[in-house]
């Protein structure tokens, strides 16, 4: 019993005859039959010629690369659908019926390439803009988004309770936030790992367009949240949000990881993009433990092979797969854990017979999955493995419970897993770890094929029934939208199949089985031939009598064979649904992630280049300015210190200039002890000359300190006006100047006291001639003993004096005149010791100075000292000022670096925003919901 309105569509041809030509499998193209007795029509010659030249790519792909490199397979090795409907032969016009469906067929699968060309271009297109934008991160990483938590969590992941957009910056000084405009229609949907947190799920447009996306996210286990995302980056760090962690990450950190989701998401591309080229279809059967899944795949082959048991045994995947698949042998391959299966390889896997099968499935700790070659013994109208279209598998899985649910999710979402049938117990309901598996799983697969099985069990059918879609509403409402195709209520031991190889015809499952004979064709069309039916041997105690119970098995026999209508439609004419779906819901989701990054990241670029601009037009005056305040103050310490310098040298030069010439007029505070202590008095007038002369340099030196102490600050207030707090001030101890030795004057000044130096006739003479009434003999003594005193020529002093004294006086006064004269001159010299000698002293030391240039060369040393005292400061005033342009520049240079950078990259990801919408919009166009034209009318 379907869950309402079950159409049957009017498919299948019994009896209309088709043939292959050539192995299906080896490239060979199938030839498409003519059904009935007509011709193939001129409309189907059309079709079919269109058919072979549409390359899937066609020749529109200039790049080459989606065009003849990555599509192998012509569109004509996928099959065409197949009609389903049972025609009766000799039904009136039949052969137009079928053309009719035929051609149908070849416009249904002429969209479907279409559908696969559009994609396909679109994930190479995708991969190429990943591949970009990995570049442009490499150079300018990227700023990765994240999504404000909701503060609790929505029941259903509903659009308009969708999570606002916040951009997280991986650098402190950048941080700020950007809401995403309203008007965008995809959300971003990368999340933290918590439960709180989810992403979208991946349906199909229709689902998205429709239906709410996801199931309640308290749902999410982290783990399932990582195992569906897109670019999410995932981050394994205890107790903290993602956003934090995301800021507390370098820049370049981030940049890596969006750098290894691209990967991934460019790898996953890749799957998706083989799985669309890939013809087969993969079925997996899976369900709560004892649901009765074997029983159910039994059922489907109408053939007892996977062994039913109520108690749970099936423990591992096995795939039934087609004979043809192994070279027409029916055995089973068991996989060890560890290894990869190979056909071609036996030592991958190990050969049992089909009765060996029992002993396989429940032998987890040895095997991880077996594979079941088996003869679909149904026509191929009828037959879901051998159905002349698809290369179908069913999987049946282990029952979900704790252990196996991950695995089993894990399962259900390879590439190759199209559809998934979710066996559930009409008695039981959903499980928890059903809702959570089938929560997850309509991530990838937006539709579910969900069989409620054991519906003969169940009393109160109806509100079994309601109850039931209700919680497929909440888990999947995609599939819920569908339910009259997608949701089946049977009881599949109702089924008559055939007994096992080499065992006897089994009829139902485990407690009994109905005729074995009863598989087969056209078998669920005739109620009257069920006297052997599985009536009152599977029903609950207290079934139904046998008369009731017949026509209980009809109803269940229908339903079943509703059930495998819908499903074969479900698999191959909606396979366009199942194979290409999670292509396209993957592309739109991915490309919504590019969208929302791109967009995040030409506005961060927008906003830094603003700022960067603006950043520079502050920045040229200042950088000007320092400039100028560089070449300013250097001129000005420059002069600065010439100045003092020059001060300084004056300063001492005239100082001294004036100290030593009249260093014998200032008091030198030395006793004159009496002509006995002449030299030592001589001495000490030397040694006390000497001492001033030190101590006048040593004034000009504590002048000059002064004026470098004067100096250095003025240094200092042209750091602090240029340079401000970058000015490094330095103490100056000005004790420190003029360290080196100044006794060194004593040893430089070496002269001789003579005698002359303690009488200094000159001054002697004219101050005689200044006193009057001073006798002649002091004069005559003075000239005479002059004279004699010079030690030559002294006859000529006598002759002078006996010139002025008069001849007649000169025998009586000449002696003792003379004598006395000479005795007074001795005695005034000597008295004027005190004054003469210092005058002389000085004036041999003036000399002496002279010689030395040592007026000058102290100047020199003074001013020199200064100088460099100054000079220290001044350089490092120099160099700050040198730094702080060179820091400037560095930072404009920096600044305009960015500027540029940001430049390039507001470009890049504006059009990275146009290119992927671009992308998606035409993803978004490819309608995979729709009824191929031509076969709507026929439904
Ligand atoms: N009444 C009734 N019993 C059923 C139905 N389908 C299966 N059973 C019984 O349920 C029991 C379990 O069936 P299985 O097919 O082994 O169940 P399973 O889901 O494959 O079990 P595991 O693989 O062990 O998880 C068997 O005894 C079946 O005969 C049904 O539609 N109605």
């Amino acid at each position: 019993m379907s869950a309402s309105n079950p159409f049957d569509g009017g498919y299948g041809t019994p009896g209309s005859s088709r043939s292959f030509s050539g192995d299906r499998r080896g490239g060979g193209r199938p030839q498409y039959m003519t059904v009935g007795a007509g011709s193939t029509s001129e409309a189907a010659a059309r079709l079919q010629a269109m058919l072979d030249q549409d390359s899937g790519y066609g020749g529109s792909v200039a790049d080459g690369e989606g065009a003849e490199n990555v599509w192998h397979p012509g569109p004509s090795e996928d099959r065409f659908t197949p009609d389903h409907t049972p025609v009766k032969p000799g039904e009136s016009n039949a052969a137009s019926e079928n053309e009719r469906r035929m051609v149908a067929s070849h416009v249904h699968q002429l969209f479907y390439n279409q559908n696969r060309t559009a994609l396909a271009r679109a994930i190479n297109q995708t991969v190429d803009t990943m591949r970009k934008l990995q570049e442009m991160n490499a150079k300018w990483p990227a700023h990765y988004p994240t999504v404000r938590r909701p503060s609790s969590p929505p029941a259903l992941h509903k659009p308009d309770v969708r999570p606002g957009m916040h951009h997280t910056q991986s650098t402190a000084d950048n941080h700020r936030e950007l809401e995403r405009p309203p008007s965008r229609p995809m959300p971003p949907r990368r999340a933290g790992t918590s439960l709180g947190e989810h992403q979208s799920a991946e349906s199909s447009s229709q689902a998205e367009a429709k239906a709410p996306e996801v199931a309640p996210p308290r749902l999410v286990t982290p783990q399932l949240a990582q195992e569906f995302s897109v670019l999410k980056i995932e981050l394994k760090m205890q107790g903290l949000a993602q956003s934090e962690i995301v800021h507390s990450l370098e820049k370049q950190s981030v940049a890596a990881l969006l750098d290894n989701q691209i990967n991934n998401s460019i790898r996953h591309l890749f799957a998706l993009r083989e799985r669309i080229e890939d013809t087969s279809s993969k079925v997996l059967v899976t369900g709560d433990l004892n649901a009765g899944k074997s029983t159910f795949c039994n059922a489907l082959l109408r053939r007892k092979v996977l062994p039913e048991d109520q108690q749970p045994c099936t423990s591992i995947f096995c795939e039934v797969l087609d004979v043809r698949e192994n070279a027409g042998v029916e055995e089973v391959h068991a996989i060890p854990h560890g290894f990869v299966y190979s056909r071609n390889d036996e030592s991958t896997y190990s050969v049992f017979d089909l009765k060996q099968l029992e002993d396989i499935v429940v032998d987890s700790d040895r095997w991880s999955q077996c594979k079941i070659y088996i003869k679909d013994i149904r026509p191929v109208n009828q037959s879901l493995l051998n159905n002349g279209v698809v290369d179908i598998a069913l999987i049946d899985a282990p029952g979900l419970n704790n252990d196996s649910l991950k695995t089993t999710a894990v399962f259900a979402r390879q590439e190759e897993i199209d559809v998934v049938v979710f066996v559930v117990s009409a008695a039981n309901h959903f499980t928890l770890s059903a809702k959570e598996f089938i929560f997850n799983a309509a991530r990838e697969k937006a539709y579910m094929f969900m069989v409620v099985n054991g519906f003969d069990n169940i009393r109160d059918k109806r509100r079994c029934q309601e109850m039931i879609l209700k919680q497929i509403n909440h888990l999947s409402p995609a599939t819920f939208k569908e339910s009259s195709e997608l949701v089946h209520f049977v009881s599949s031991n109702a089924i008559p199949v055939a007994a096992a190889p080499g065992g006897p015809p089994d009829g139902g499952s485990g407690s009994g089985g109905s005729g074995g004979s009863s598989f087969g064709e056209n078998k669920p069309d005739k109620p009257e031939d069920e006297e052997d039916g599985p009536s009152g041997k599977h029903g609950e105690p207290g079934s139904p009598p046998k008369s009731k119970g017949k026509g209980k098995e009809k109803e269940a026999q229908d339903d079943f064979n509703e059930l495998e209508l819908s499903l074969r439609r479900f698999v191959l004419e909606k396979r366009a649904r199942s194979k290409l779906a999670p292509a396209k819901t993957y592309l739109n989701n991915v490309l919504g992630d590019l969208t929302t990054l791109a967009t995040v990241n030409r506005d961060v670029a927008q906003n830094e280049l603003d700022r960067v601009t603006e950043e520079l037009k502050q920045l040229e005056p200042v950088f000007e300015q320092s400039k100028k305040a560089r070449s300013q103050a250097d001129d000005q310490v420059a002069t600065n210190i010439e100045e003092t310098a020059n001060a300084v040298y004056t300063l001492t030069r005239d100082t001294l200039t004036s100290a030593i010439a009249r260093v014998a007029e200032s008091d030198l505070g030395v006793q004159y002890t009496g002509v006995f202590g002449a030299y030592s008095y001589a001495d000490d007038v030397k040694a006390a000359m000497l001492s001033q002369v030190a101590e006048t340099v040593r004034w000009c030196e504590e002048r000059a300190r002064e004026k470098t102490v004067q100096g250095v600050s003025s240094i200092k207030s042209l750091g602090l006006l240029h340079l401000g707090e970058e000015y490094v001030d330095l103490t100056f101890r000005s004790e420190k100047m003029f360290r080196s030795r100044r006794d060194a004057l004593a040893r430089q000044v070496d002269f001789e006291t003579e005698v002359w130096d303690f009488f200094d006739l000159t001054s002697l003479w004219e101050k005689q001639e200044k006193v009057a009434g001073t006798s002649m003999a002091v004069t005559v003594a003075g000239v005479v003993g002059g004279r004699m005193l010079g030690g030559v020529g002294w006859l000529d002093g006598a002759m002078t004096a006996t010139k002025i004294v008069g001849t007649n006086n000169i025998r009586r006064v000449i002696l003792p005149g003379l004598v006395l004269g000479i005795a007074l001159g001795v005695s005034y010299a000597i008295s004027q010791i005190p004054n003469s000698l210092p005058k002389r002293l000085s004036a041999k030391l003036s000399a002496q100075l002279a010689q030395l240039d040592y007026t000058h060369a102290n100047s020199t040393r003074v001013s020199g000292e200064v100088r460099r005292a100054l000079k220290y400061p001044a350089d490092k005033l120099r160099e700050g000022l040198q730094r702080s342009v060179e820091h400037l520049q560095e930072q404009r240079k920096e600044t305009v670096k960015v500027q540029i950078e940001s430049e390039v990259a507001r470009k890049y990801f504006g059009n990275l925003v146009r290119e992927s919408g671009e992308i998606q919009t035409r993803v978004q166009r490819v309608d995979l919901e729709g009824p191929a034209p031509g076969t709507a009318g026929m439904e």
